[in-house]
């Protein structure tokens, strides 16, 4: 076997390498077009954050990426497979084992323990018990959250959100997706939470898009795009 600089270097194939491409996505809600000719293409190793007024259309952007809506016309790839016109099952399988998704209240089962919650999305993507359990715990505890709590409800706001962030990270999906995920924290946690959200693509090699109005995100951001009236520009800086 060849040593040293003889290894070549990891290589993605396009559709690797972009685990989301939109193309020309329009989505028209009653009457208004709220998305026009969208294109966004998201790279694995780097962060794009998406903000603009409250209104603008931002969540359902997510919503289409995750093809909980589905676009009035444009294509939607995801880990290289148009979702667009998937059957419901295939579509529910791209969404537990592709995308990661961290919403602003976290969104967990709070009678549940810590792992139980984070080991729930592995199962429902296909891990087995003993597997979706020990991810669990390794994730938690490289997110610095404790595994002994009882239940997820007794947990800070900080550990809160970074529970939900090792749940959207179980089945080390190529794209992770985050929806105002600091909105719900105060200042020092909003901080430890960005921190930690951003290091995810050098660290995982994910790509990470995330729709926020908070300008500490865009400034840790490689890309920042602006929704306006339905058109998406991105933003220089
Ligand atoms: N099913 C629907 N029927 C009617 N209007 C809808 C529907 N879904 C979304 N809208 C409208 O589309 C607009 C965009 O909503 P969206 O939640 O995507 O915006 P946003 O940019 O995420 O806003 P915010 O920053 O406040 O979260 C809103 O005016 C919303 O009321």
């Amino acid at each position: 076997m060849p040593h040293g600089t003889d290894v070549p270097p990891p290589h993605h194939t396009s559709d690797e390498a972009l685990p989301l491409q939109l193309s020309g996505v329009s989505y028209t809600v009653a009457g208004r077009l709220l998305l026009d000719e969208v294109d966004l293409s998201a790279r694995r190793g780097t962060s794009t954050v998406v903000t603009g007024p409250s209104g603008s259309g931002k969540s359902t952007l997510l919503a289409c990426v995750m093809g909980l809506s589905a676009p009035t016309s444009g294509s939607v790839r995801v880990a290289g497979r148009e979702i667009t016109r998937m059957r419901r099952g295939e579509l529910a399988a791209v969404r537990s084992r592709d995308i990661g998704m961290v919403f602003q209240g976290g969104e967990l089962l709070p009678e549940l323990t810590p792992v139980d919650n984070v080991a729930l999305a592995g199962l429902l993507a296909g891990l087995g018990a003993q597997e979706a359990a020990e991810r669990a715990r390794a994730l938690l505890a490289e997110l610095d959250v404790t595994t002994a709590a009882e239940t997820t409800g007794e947990l800070s706001g900080g550990e809160h959100q970074r529970t939900a962030v090792a749940r959207a990270l179980i089945t080390d999906p190529s794209l992770l997706l985050a929806d105002e995920p600091t909105g719900a924290l105060d200042p020092d946690n909003r901080d430890k939470v960005a921190d930690l959200l951003f290091d995810l693509p050098a660290r995982r090699g994910c790509a990470l898009v995330v729709v926020t109005h908070d300008r500490d995100l865009s400034e840790r951001s490689d890309h920042v795009f602006h929704l306006r009236e339905g058109r998406l520009s991105e933003v220089g800086r």
